[in-house]
């Protein structure tokens, strides 16, 4: 039976209760090399699943990253799928980082892909591009709603490349990245304690410029590998920062293939953004 309480319910209380973070995982070929696995099948279930044993009754959302599977075609794409269902079975959200984005009769397909529940790869949210226009993006707003998921829509993204189109400024004197911001606003307004729709904003950013208070999550790679810290993100999101969702994936991941060494450094993460947040 599936929870359809809403996703912005449940991430507030996993992030009250577990800490604010989310950890990627992102089987990329050289972790597999370093954990000692090859870069084949085999070596793809295995960190899948040490990742989920590791983590998932622990930290409050796990983010696969959809491309690392789909690699190895459709033997990996099974492998995510029980990635899925164990880790949201241990307890943990699974945010699905799939950035899916179409014309709105192709949209519902993506968004029966990841947001229906008798979908082998149901999971709790997903990240998704507003760049074929916001309202593209409505049979998966819709499906969302239907079945207590979230959505990660793409505002201001942690890599230097996105600014030429996020930060371009329309007709009515307003950032892309605003223009997407006001629409999940829109979408959250009087949810609580938090809504379902929500933005990423990467905690590279040297100021956000934009404003943030979407009642909704705020999604915040780059925080390891790409060079941010727990200590940027006061800086980036203000009074929204209970609200961020920092993401790290390598910054964990190459602390594996030990339980104990994964838990340990997501443990890190999580009091060094509490030290920050509170
Ligand atoms: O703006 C964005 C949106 C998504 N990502 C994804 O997050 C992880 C980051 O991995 P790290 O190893 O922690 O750098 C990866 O899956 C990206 O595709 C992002 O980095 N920035």
């Amino acid at each position: 039976m599936t929870d359809t309480t809403p996703f912005g319910t449940r991430l507030r209380t996993a992030l009250d209760t577990r800490g604010q973070l989310c950890v990627g995982i992102d089987p990329h070929g050289s972790l597999l090399t370093a954990w000692g696995l090859n870069d084949d099948l085999a070596g793809l279930e295995t960190f899948s699943r040490t990742v989920v044993e590791a983590l998932a009754d622990r930290v409050a959302v796990l983010k696969p990253q959809a491309a690392f599977f789909e690699r190895f075609g459709s033997r990996g794409i099974a492998v995510l799928e029980r990635s899925v269902a164990e880790a949201r079975e241990a307890g943990a959200l699974v945010l699905m980082d799939a950035k899916r984005g179409d014309i709105g009769s192709t949209m519902a397909a993506y968004a029966e892909t990841f947001l229906a529940p008798d979908s082998p790869l149901f999971s709790d949210a997903l990240t998704v591009s507003p760049y074929l226009g916001f309202g593209s993006l409505q049979p998966a707003v819709d499906l969302a709603h239907a079945n207590g998921c979230g959505l990660f829509a793409l505002a201001l993204t942690s890599n230097p490349e996105g600014h030429e189109v996020q930060r371009a400024v329309g007709a009515d004197g307003q950032s892309v990245a605003q223009a997407v911001l006001r629409r999940l606003a829109a979408e959250n307004a009087g949810a609580e304690p938090l809504g379902s729709f929500g933005a990423v904003v990467g905690a590279t950013l040297a100021d956000a410029g934009v404003d943030l208070a979407i009642n909704g999550p705020l999604l915040a790679p780059g925080v390891g590998a790409q060079g941010a810290t727990a200590a940027d993100l006061p800086r980036v999101f203000g009074d929204q920062v209970r609200n961020v969702v920092p993401s790290v994936s390598r910054d964990v991941l190459k602390h594996g293939p030990s339980v104990q060494a994964l838990r340990q450094a997501a443990q890190v993460f999580v009091d060094d953004v509490r030290a920050v947040t509170n």
